[in-house]
């Protein structure tokens, strides 16, 4: 767990959380001194012996005196690093996803993660402010004093330290049911979580298919899985909390039993024992309440790893020595293989080259593996083998910013930020002049957007864009890119047929686009795949053909068929054999 928050914390807070600790241990020895402190007063006392007596108490208000600055000085530092948890976990785990491969976002990881980032968060600050103090003092003060009764008398010392294995025994085992069972409840919260977002989402759909009033299976089972894990944990976990504060209650037990035998057998004396008994008495409290709030520490610590799994997670591998772009605008791909999951390749020993300021329309069958050509030129992933370069460099030895820099992505699924229309253009470069910004819009038909929302340039868009149409939303992207003038635009057409309109300024938008940069496009439009100076067709996870339409149609290879078969069915879009 102490590994789990130095990795929640950063390396920057490692000496801040040694001195916290070191404190808090410090606290709960000197409690424990403390008490034993009280054995050598009590018994002056007790005989009579004034000064003796008043000797041990100034010792005893001494020792009091260090414990109450021990405990001032580890409260302060504990409520100090959960305000740092506050302030920076958050911005620590945001700089560090920006840093992971796409492929590590699956939505389970994803629905986990923003539990993790609110309640756990909370679980972590809790740790420092209130959870840790109670559990390390209600260990190491008992564990002081049963040394301390060991020294004053060896057979009340022996009975304690027969019962702490015991006592830690079914700690351990009551902490490891709990850990189990909350894994399992944390999995179905997970869950039920995601099914609602999914239910929301997929409202539409359902009720496009009647299912709206009716419920939604996958929900209902989420939620009593969820019922059902949180039940079990209950079951599982508090008959063996119970059993440890028992078992705590039980060792005081049998050390009165034993110190009242050796009374009886004038083995010790009465006075001694009712000393020892009033010292042993003051760890039973502690060692109780670290059977109840282990339970509580147990999810923390369960969180506590979560999130530092998270933060463990290797980043995407940058370069130590990035080299500059050689030939700008231009993409190659060597032998390149690559797959999801291993021994499935998605692509399988393809080469290309596509020269700058040229346009390349890629086709294939749905799932050929042209939007994973588009992710390994962005290096949302890395290649299994082969190399991808971009500007002339291999992708991974190019710093993130230069390669960046030398693309721009229009997709199909954009997602617009709730923001203004302005706001969401400008993403393309931020440092752009108002003019630079009117014209991209201009190009990609934003403007006539523009004059038909109430508020013009200041409308917000709602979340991911929901109060433009598809095919306005794709023409906001296309704005950014070219506001963004990179040397390289990966394009993913329109599948559906565009309305006129659209069309136009999409077309439009190509066109100044191809003048200045490498075009790369999955191309669903038939001008866009004429008007290309190279087509390539993916299949079976390799460049089938390429060339130009007309060579490409003169070959009358596959590109020919499925053009012959376009033009006796309604669609260009190419598609499988089986699906043909
Ligand atoms: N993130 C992912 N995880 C696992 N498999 C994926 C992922 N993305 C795509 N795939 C799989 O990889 C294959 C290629 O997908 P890709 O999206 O590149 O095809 P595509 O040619 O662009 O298809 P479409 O024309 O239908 O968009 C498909 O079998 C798809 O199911």
């Amino acid at each position: 767990m102490i590994r789990h928050l130095a990795t929640v914390l950063g390396e920057r807070h490692r000496g801040a959380l040694r001195a916290y600790l070191c404190w808090l241990v410090g606290y709960a020895v000197l409690e424990g001194l403390a008490m034993v402190a009280l054995v050598p007063a009590l018994r002056a006392l007790l005989d009579g012996d004034t000064d003796g007596a008043l000797r041990w108490l100034g010792v005893l208000a001494g020792a009091v005196l260090l414990t109450c600055v021990a405990r001032y000085q580890q409260a302060m530092k504990g409520f100090g690093l959960a305000l740092t948890t506050l302030e920076t976990l958050h911005e620590r785990l945001g700089d560090h996803i920006a840093t992971l491969p796409l492929g590590w976002f699956s939505s389970e990881k994803v629905g986990r993660l923003s539990r993790s980032a609110t309640s756990g968060t909370f679980m972590v600050t809790n740790v420092f402010a209130h959870m840790l103090t109670p559990v390390v003092s209600g260990i190491i003060t008992p564990a002081t004093v049963g040394l301390a009764v060991l020294v004053l008398d060896w057979r009340l010392g022996l009975v304690i330290a027969l019962s702490a294995p015991v006592v830690w025994t079914i700690h351990r085992w009551s902490a490891g049911a709990i850990s189990r069972t909350e894994e399992e409840r944390d999995g179905a919260d997970a869950l039920a979580a995601s099914r609602v977002v999914e239910f929301a989402r997929t409202q539409k759909t359902l009720r496009a298919f009647g299912r709206g009033t009716e419920g939604y299976r996958p929900l209902e089972e989420a939620i009593e899985n969820r019922g059902r894990a949180g039940g079990n944990m209950l079951r599982q976990t508090m008959p063996k909390l119970l059993a440890g504060g028992l078992a705590v209650q039980l060792s005081f037990v049998l050390l009165v039993v034993v110190g009242v035998v050796l009374v009886l057998n004038a083995a010790i004396d009465p006075v001694t024992l009712v000393v020892l008994l009033a010292l042993s008495a003051r760890f039973v409290g502690p060692l109780t309440e670290v059977a109840g709030r282990s339970g509580m520490l147990r999810m923390a610590a369960n969180d506590l790893s979560r999130l530092a799994s998270v933060l463990n997670e290797p980043p995407l591998p940058v370069p130590a020595d990035p080299k500059p772009v050689t030939k700008p605008g231009e993409i190659e791909f060597t032998d390149v293989t690559f797959g999801y999951r291993e021994g499935t390749p998605v692509l399988d020993g393809l080469s290309l080259t596509i020269p700058p300021r040229t346009m390349t329309a890629v086709v294939g069958a749905s799932g050929s593996g042209k939007t994973t050509l588009t992710r390994l030129v962005m290096r949302f992933f890395d290649a299994n083998q082969g190399t991808v370069k971009v500007g002339g460099v291999d992708v991974r030895e190019l710093s993130t910013e230069d390669l960046m820099a030398q693309v721009s992505l229009v997709m199909q699924d954009v997602y617009l930020f709730d923001d203004t229309l302005e706001a969401n253009i400008r993403i393309g470069r931020p440092g752009a002049t108002e003019e630079e910004l009117r014209e991209a819009a201009r190009i990609a038909g934003v403007d006539e957007i523009v004059e038909r929302l109430p508020e013009g340039w200041a409308t917000r868009v709602g979340e991911g864009g929901a109060s433009l149409s598809g095919g306005e939303r794709q023409r906001v992207s296309v704005a950014r890119a070219v506001l963004k003038d990179a040397p390289i635009v990966l394009l993913d057409e329109a599948t559906a047929a565009l309305d006129p309109a659209n069309e136009r300024h999409v077309q439009n938008a190509l066109h100044t686009l191809m003048s200045r940069s490498t075009l790369l496009v999955i191309a669903h439009q038939l001008p866009t795949v004429v008007a290309a100076d190279q087509i390539l067709v993916l299949d079976g996870g390799r460049v089938a053909e390429s060339g130009r339409h007309a060579d490409l149609l003169a070959a009358g290879g596959r590109y020919a068929e499925f053009w012959n078969r376009r033009r006796r069915g309604s669609g260009w879009r190419l598609v499988a054999e089986a699906d043909a």
